[in-house]
């Protein structure tokens, strides 16, 4: 099976520079030979070119939401025909604004498909309901279509169909959420294990139940959106909005195994890592944590692993 890699040198969803060096850190750091191990033959797409559009005023309280928008329809266009041919598509953040892209994009290859959203945050305001503007606070109220009649369109997004239900996503390691985005968890019932579920429940059960509850069948293709900061900040330091008490290097390892054992990764992003927010070692450490994480999606076993073709001596 094969593996399409993306980077989306992208940051224009939140105001802190520097997200837009996540592919090149992460590409600098190995990753690419280190997937190479495994059974997945990688094709490596490159960077998607970003065009600047200047003088992209607010629309609302929404910022650079031109910019958010032609991006994103450009990741969309790529991450669609990149799942249309078979890949698995690994899209390298920038900053979580790029969901909208990506997920949409995988829609239109997989319309069944489900989302697994882990992070510290819900990212599901809406633009009337974001205390900020940041367009990374509010990929999945573009998406869904339970929150379409909520507000009119953003500036930028006219190609943007809401095409997944609430039901459809799963959240694991929420520790800061806003009032707007807990009421629309609670109106609509979106399970969301924080990090008060996984410490009562532990790494195991919910996994358990939230692959349970999202797929009953197992039979849906699964997308990954993977926000560094949803693990501990002593371990993803070089990032935008850190929130103490988060995932361990350990649970983090753990989900991908369980995600990469159902055999339905079908899209992944990893976004959110911003080598400008930290130092020479944070760097270090958050793109080595972030590699070993990654790796497990695509069959790095903690016990030990060998490709289909190895020979023993
Ligand atoms: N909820 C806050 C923080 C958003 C955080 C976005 B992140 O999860 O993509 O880092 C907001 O809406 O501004
Ligand atoms: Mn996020
Ligand atoms: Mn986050
Ligand atoms: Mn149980």
């Amino acid at each position: 099976s094969k593996v399409g890699i993306l980077g989306i040198p992208f940051s224009k969803g939140q105001p802190k520079g520097g997200a837009e060096m996540g592919p090149e850190i992460l590409r600098r750091a190995g990753l690419v030979s280190r997937i190479k191990r495994f059974d997945y033959q990688v094709v490596d797409h490159g960077d998607i070119e970003i065009e600047s559009i200047p003088g992209d005023k607010p629309d609302g309280n929404v910022k650079n939401p031109r910019s958010v928008g032609r991006a994103n329809k450009k990741i969309s266009d790529k991450v669609a025909s990149i799942v249309k041919s078979k890949e698995l598509c690994l899209n390298l953040g920038g900053d979580h604004s790029i969901a909208i892209g990506s997920i949409h994009g995988h829609c239109r290859a997989e319309p069944g498909l489900v989302v697994v959203w882990v992070d510290a945050h819900a990212d599901i305001n809406t633009p009337l309901s974001s205390p900020s503007g940041n367009m990374h606070g509010m990929p999945l109220s573009l998406l869904v279509k339970e929150l379409a009649d909520r507000f009119s369109p953003v500036e930028g997004f006219d190609w943007c169909k809401p095409c997944i239900h609430v039901r459809d996503i799963v959240y694991i390691g929420l520790r800061d959420v806003d009032e707007g985005e807990r009421w629309i968890i609670d109106q609509f019932g979106i399970p969301a294990y924080s990090m008060q579920e996984i410490d009562k429940m532990g790494i195991k059960e919910v996994m358990h139940h939230a692959l349970k509850n999202l797929d009953p069948n197992g039979t849906r293709p699964i997308h990954l959106s993977f926000d560094v900061d949803g693990l501990d900040p002593t371990i993803t330091p070089s990032t935008g909005t850190p929130v103490l008490g988060g995932l361990n290097i350990r649970e983090g390892q753990y989900i991908m195994e369980e995600l990469a054992n159902t055999g339905r990764l079908s899209a992944i992003d990893i976004v959110e890592v911003n080598p400008l927010l930290g130092s020479e070692k944070d760097n270090m450490v958050t793109a080595e944590t972030t590699i070993s994480v990654i790796e497990k999606c695509f069959g790095s076993k903690r016990g030990g692993y060998y490709p289909a073709s190895y020979v023993f001596p």
